[in-house]
């Protein structure tokens, strides 16, 4: 797919197929995660990787959330689902230096959050169909000392990945949008 394609038009999808990336093209998301635009070269991050024989384990910890917050029943079973939706789970830790003189937490954040939508398009290209998910229950107490969370550091994703669900290649949007109404110049 031609890139500036997959720029202007990918979207999200919380249906998936059975199949993971291999190692090979799990390699290639990790690696465009890591050139993520990244002032100070902090590499603020650190990616978990759940895979099929780990989904039992999630499972756990977002359940163990929906009972730390007291979750009603809808944001239980939404919690209970999620590790039953895709094939593979990358969860992305903010590991946040709160004493940076020069990097505030927020640009580490940012950094992230680039290196989460690196994983997006670097699997959209090797066909695979993805979808961030965050909510409450990255903060619970299991998921957090599962992931190695120090106290200043923050989950910001869980981000879903696997095949199409049907055979004909992953979704796009029909065509890119108008970014007219987002967009001043100074001429
Ligand atoms: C930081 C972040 C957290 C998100 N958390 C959720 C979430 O918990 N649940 C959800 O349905 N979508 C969540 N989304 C939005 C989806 O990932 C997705 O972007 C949205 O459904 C719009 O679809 P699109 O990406 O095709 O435009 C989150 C997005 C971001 C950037």
């Amino acid at each position: 797919m031609e890139i500036l394609d997959l720029l202007q038009r990918r979207r999200s999808n919380k249906q998936f197929g059975d199949i993971a990336p291999n190692e090979e093209q799990l390699q290639h998301i990790l690696k465009a995660a890591l050139r993520a635009p990244d002032h100070g070269k902090m590499k603020p991050y650190h990616f978990v990787v759940i895979e099929k024989s780990g989904m039992g384990k999630l499972r756990e910890y977002l359940n163990a959330a929906a009972i730390e917050f007291e979750m009603d029943e809808k944001n239980a079973a939404k919690a209970d689902k999620l590790s039953s939706q895709a094939p593979m789970v990358i969860g992305i830790v903010a590991k946040i230096d709160h004493q940076s003189p020069k990097v505030p937490a927020w640009e580490q954040i940012v950094t992230a959050g680039c290196a989460t939508y690196a994983m997006q398009l670097a699997a959209n290209a090797q066909g695979f169909e993805t979808v961030w998910i965050s909510k409450k229950w990255v903060e619970g107490t299991a998921i957090r000392h599962a992931f190695g969370c120090t106290e200043g550091d923050k989950i910001i994703g869980l981000l879903l990945i696997g095949s199409p669900k049907e055979d004909d290649g992953i979704s796009l949007a029909r065509e890119a949008e108008d970014p007219t109404s987002f967009v001043s110049f100074i001429r």
